[in-house]
């Protein structure tokens, strides 16, 4: 639901729901819901709570100046009863232990009655609110810095302490803006010369949930000239090689990624590894492999390893937390070492072998730290730059040398118009997320990376492409970033949810959410929980109506400062804050340590991202729940791919849900049809009208002769 809808959101009835109950982790091996011809990945291997703390009474907007016992829609809805009341009185969301006078006094705030009135000046006004740390500790956020945060240090828990990069100010005057990203987010912005971080773009013309998200991915990172500078410095992560290569164990069912069927189309695939060993690596990655703990191949690893060192372009689909990261780039540093790789030197133009793009600025720093950590001791050099940052800092890291570019979209698109990064020597592109980075928010982006001057034709470049989820029409428009012969892998079903995440839809309606929510937590206690919402007002209201009800909480979503951001991801990855509100920012890729619960007290608009959202837990073979609240007013649309979703990874579909989805869809729909929600393999093979079966058992199946294929591009 994009925050027009909740705008618009009328007073809905009372709609009673039920207590999970939490059951022991399960996981359904077997048979698992494929059906085409597919080969198991391999046959011989596989393949403080006593912490927390009310943080809401200490930021500025708490004092004296109280929220209001509402959450945004709630306030709209008394904006469109005309209802001047205090909150908390009406019975839909009264009672629940909030009328005391601190609440009451809410309504006066002026915050959320603004809020439902002029959507652009709520906006602002949320985001100052933000900017005084709102209710995450605003003492922490802005007057400490970076100093205290975990920040990039803390991924893999809480190594905090390292100090910030001290400004220099030769590059200050090339410095980008902060923004926000309105509704239609930094992309738009960018391209309007508006929306910088006080000043919000208009919403009108969309508000479905893929824009709001496309909002939310990006926050902002062109370097125009609009808007306040961004200073920030991010500090730089830990340098000892403890910090570079800790991480965390592999799950009970790590072992169980050798039953994934795994389907590879297109012409003349090389054949599957088994072992590192075979992958042939240099000595330096294979330490590091090992001591990054890694002892066996992921399904995608097995696959793609080769496909990628034998200079094929690939688009890879594995379920969440398998392993993608590590798929692409130890073949990349393999090759880069094989072709004997010079150190980089300082120069004002740096020409990078490869480029890898995400969507969002945490993703991409994760990405760098993993990059980092496999080419440790080789004179390879991985350099991270994403927006939200000083733009001049970055440019330093830079110019001192860069072999692999970490980017976001946007910021690439910034140094490279600086003449700092040069594309001639571009031998890997990948695209991260590529569902993602190809769709209608980052497509005419990446369409502008690759016929940027000097970058190698897609003929002379590698192009790699991975997601967990690949809708047919983004598989059509990868064509053209593709050579013709690509290679596709599917590990397990094209979409699919992780099956180690055990799923839980519940009904909720609207104004029992809250409630509901602070049940579960009550009952989860300190385990690491993500809460899903939909718009980064409700993310603010929602994570401080968490902390005046003692729950430890932080948020993250595209309105908050970069700084702000880190340091919620850090005080959330070591547990200070043992819940994060998040908007869809948090959705895809993230990999966190320890994240046992994934709440989505809203649903999302589309099932690819509830895969991606869901897939923050139960990563590497680690078991994780996901319970979902579903709304019978606004998330019926949804009911159909969820039962899809849900059946195809073994588990259990309520029954009011499939009655919903039949309703909805009529009787010809099944839940185990694979309709149209998602890709189910290669779309190659449907769009020449052939049968996407392989009926000769597995192996690979034949794409259409390439010269075909020619007329995608
Ligand atoms: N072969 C392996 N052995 C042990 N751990 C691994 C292996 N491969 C990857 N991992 C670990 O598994 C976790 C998940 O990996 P990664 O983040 O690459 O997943 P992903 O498939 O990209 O997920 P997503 O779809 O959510 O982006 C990481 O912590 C990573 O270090």
């Amino acid at each position: 639901m994009g925050d027009e809808d909740w705008e618009a959101e009328i007073i809905k009835p009372h709609i009673s729901s039920y207590v999970p109950v939490f059951e022991k982790d399960r996981y359904s091996s077997g048979a698992n819901g494929d059906t085409f011809n597919r080969t198991p990945a391999s046959s011989s291997e596989m393949g403080d709570g006593s912490s927390r703390r009310d943080h809401f009474m200490r930021s500025g907007f708490a004092s004296g100046r109280s929220l209001g016992n509402r959450d945004p829609g709630e306030s709209n809805k008394r904006e469109n009863t005309s209802t001047v009341g205090g909150f908390g009185v009406e019975k839909s969301f009264g009672n629940r232990g909030f009328s005391n006078n601190k609440f009451e006094e809410g309504d006066s705030s002026g915050f959320w009655r603004e809020s439902s009135i002029d959507c652009e000046d709520n906006q602002t006004r949320n985001r100052g609110f933000s900017k005084r740390g709102g209710y995450q500790d605003g003492n922490d956020s802005e007057a400490l810095g970076s100093s205290r945060r975990g920040g990039r240090g803390s991924f893999r828990g809480c190594r905090g302490g390292f100090g910030r990069g001290s400004p220099n100010s030769d590059y200050e005057q090339d410095e980008g803006t902060q923004r926000s990203g309105g509704i239609f987010g930094s992309r738009r912005s960018a391209l309007s010369g508006a929306g910088n971080g006080d000043t919000f773009q208009s919403r009108s013309g969309g508000g479905s949930g893929r824009d709001s998200w496309k909002s939310e991915a990006e926050g902002g990172e062109s370097g125009d000239t609009q808007g306040p500078k961004v200073t920030y410095i991010p500090p730089p992560p830990p340098e000892d090689e403890d910090s570079i290569f800790a991480h965390y164990q592999t799950g009970i069912n790590f072992d169980k990624y050798d039953t994934i069927l795994v389907e590879v189309s297109g012409h003349d695939p090389p054949p599957a590894i088994l072992t590192f060993e075979e992958a042939n690596l240099c000595q330096t990655l294979n330490n590091n492999i090992a001591k990054a703990g890694y002892t066996k191949l992921t399904p995608v690893q097995k696959y793609s390893i080769p496909i990628i060192q034998a200079g094929r372009d690939l688009m890879a689909c594995a379920q969440t937390g398998s392993g993608k990261t590590a798929a692409f780039l130890l073949p990349i540093l393999a090759h880069m070492m094989r072709d004997g790789i010079t150190a980089s030197r300082f120069k004002e133009l740096q020409e990078p072998e490869c480029i890898i793009v995400a969507p969002t600025r945490e993703l991409i720093n994760q990405i760098y730290l993993e990059a980092r950590k496999f080419s440790f001791g080789t004179c390879v050099r991985a350099v991270v730059t994403y927006g939200g940052t000083q733009l001049g800092h970055s440019i330093r890291q830079i110019v001192q040398g860069c072999n692999i570019l970490c980017a976001t979209p946007g910021r690439l698109m910034d140094v490279i118009g600086k003449e700092k990064i040069g594309l001639r020597q571009v031998k890997y592109l990948v695209l991260d997320e590529a569902d993602r980075m190809l769709d209608m928010g980052f497509g005419p982006e990446m369409k502008k990376l690759i016929s940027c001057p000097g970058m190698p034709s897609k003929e002379q470049r590698q192009t790699l492409m991975f997601s967990a989820t690949f809708p047919e029409e983004i598989q059509r428009l990868a064509g053209e970033f593709l050579k013709s012969n690509y290679l596709f892998v599917a590990v397990g079903q094209v979409g699919g949810a992780c099956r180690d995440v055990q799923q839980t839809i519940l009904q909720v309606g609207q104004y029992s959410k809250r409630e509901k929510l602070v049940e579960i937590l009550r009952n989860i206690g300190d385990e690491r929980t993500m809460v899903f919402v939909e718009t980064k007002k409700k993310a603010d209201f929602i994570a401080t109506f968490l902390c005046q009800e003692k729950i430890s909480t932080t948020s993250i979503h595209g309105d908050r400062e970069q700084r702000e951001r880190e340091q919620a991801l850090g005080d959330f990855r070591c547990g200070k804050c043992p819940v994060l509100v998040a908007t869809s920012v948090a959705a895809r890729g993230l990999d966190i340590e320890n994240v046992q619960h994934v709440i989505n007290f809203d649903l999302p608009s589309t099932i690819d991202e509830y895969v991606h959202r869901i897939g923050r837990t139960g990563r590497c073979g680690n078991t994780g729940r996901a319970i979902s609240f579903f709304d019978l007013e606004s998330d019926s649309q949804l009911a159909q791919p969820l039962v899809k979703v849900l059946s195809d990874a073994q588990q259990d579909v309520p029954a009011w849900l499939e009655e919903i989805a039949f309703s909805t869809y009529g009787p010809g729909f099944s839940g185990n049809a694979r309709g149209n929600v998602f890709a189910s393999v290669d779309t190659r093979k449907n769009y020449h009208g052939k049968s996407s079966l392989n009926t000769a058992g597995f192996s690979s199946t034949q794409a259409p002769n390439p010269v075909d294929d020619e007329s995608w591009d």
